[in-house]
C-alpha cells in the first residue's frame, strides 16, 4: 500500500500526518511502530490520522498515536499541526477549526503569524478521571518513585500527567524516573512525567517523558499541565512562558473550571510517499 504523509513539528516534538479522508487508511499498531521508527521507518514521537467529521458540529476528527503503536487522547503541539496541515492541504478555508480528539471536541485558531492558538479544553484534577489511584484529592500527593519519594501534581488535559518541581531541569533526573513513573502502578493507564523548573511566576523552563514516547524536545499537554500545575500551587500566574529544549510555548488558564489555551508554531518539514507492507 502507498501512502502520501506530511513529516511535521511543533517546537521538535515530530509528526507524521496522514490524510485519511482522500486515502484510504487503516494502519496496525505495527505499521505506527514502523513509521515512527528513526531507523527503519521515517520517524516521529507521534503519528496524526485526520479523518472526516463524524458528527455535524466538528470539522473533522483526528486522531493520535505515540510511537509505541497505543493510540492516545490529546496532544497540544499535534493540535497545531493539524490545523497547519488542514489548511495547507486544502481539506478547510476556515481559520477557526472544530476537531473531534479522543478526549472530547478542541476548537484551534491559525494566526496570520503562523502560530496556532489551541483551546486544549478544562483541566482535571479528580484522580478517579486522571486516572490516578488516591483516596485525595490534594494538588500536591506524594509518589514512591523506587524508594524515592517525589511531590507530584497530578492532572489530566485529556491525556494523563505527573508534574514535579525540580531545582534545575537540565539537572533533573528525566531519563532515570521519567520511565518509573510513566509506568507506575498508581497511573493505570501510564502517565506523562513533566520536570518543571520554576523561573519566574510568569516563566517556566520544562522536561516531559512522554508515555509512549520517551522524553521529547516538546510536548505541548505536558506545558498546559506544568503550567496549571505551577498555578494551583500558588507558584505562577497566567500568562506563562514555557521553555522547552526544542523553544517556547506560551500558556494562559483562567483558574480552575476555565479552560487552557496554548499557543506555539506548527511547521511541514516535507511531504513524502512511503509503500507499506
Ligand atoms: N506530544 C504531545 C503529547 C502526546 C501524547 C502523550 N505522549 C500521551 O501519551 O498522552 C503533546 O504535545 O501534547
Amino acid at each position: 500500500m502507498k501512502l502520501r504523509f506530511s513529516k511535521m513539528h511543533g517546537l521538535g516534538n515530530d509528526f507524521v500526518v496522514i490524510d485519511a479522508i482522500r486515502q484510504q487508511v487503516d494502519l496496525t499498531p505495527q505499521q505506527v511502530r514502523f513509521l515512527a521508527d528513526r531507523h527503519f521507518g521515517v520517524g516521529c514521537d507521534q503519528l496524526l490520522v485526520v479523518e472526516r467529521a463524524q458528527r455535524p458540529d466538528v470539522d473533522f476528527r483526528y486522531r493520535i498515536f505515540n510511537a509505541d503503536g497505543g493510540e492516545v487522547e490529546q496532544c497540544g503541539n499535534g493540535a497545531r499541526c493539524f490545523v497547519r496541515f488542514v489548511i495547507e492541504q486544502g481539506l478547510t478555508d476556515k481559520q477557526e477549526i472544530r476537531v473531534e480528539t479522543k478526549s472530547g471536541v478542541i476548537t484551534l485558531s491559525a494566526q496570520d503569524d503562523g502560530q496556532v492558538t489551541v483551546n486544549m479544553g478544562v483541566p482535571v484534577f479528580e484522580p478517579a478521571r486522571i486516572p490516578f489511584q488516591s483516596d485525595s484529592d490534594a494538588f500536591v500527593q506524594p509518589l514512591d518513585v523506587a524508594g524515592t519519594p517525589v511531590a507530584i501534581t497530578a492532572v489530566s488535559m485529556g491525556n494523563p500527567h505527573a508534574v514535579q518541581v525540580v531545582a534545575d531541569a537540565d539537572a533533573a533526573p528525566v531519563g532515570v524516573q521519567g520511565p518509573l513513573i510513566e509506568s507506575h502502578p498508581r497511573f493505570p493507564a501510564r502517565v506523562n512525567a513533566g520536570f518543571m523548573q520554576v523561573v519566574d511566576p510568569h516563566h517556566i523552563r520544562l522536561r516531559v517523558y512522554e508515555r509512549g514516547a520517551g522524553e521529547t524536545l516538546a510536548c505541548g499537554t505536558g506545558a498546559c499541565a506544568a503550567v496549571v500545575a505551577g498555578i494551583v500551587r500558588n507558584l505562577l500566574e497566567s500568562p506563562v512562558r514555557v521553555s522547552t529544549r526544542g523553544g517556547e510555548l506560551n500558556i494562559a488558564w483562567a483558574g480552575e473550571g476555565a479552560p487552557v489555551f496554548i499557543t506555539g508554531p506548527a511547521v511541514t518539514v516535507f511531504e513524502a510517499d512511503i509503500h507499506l507492507e
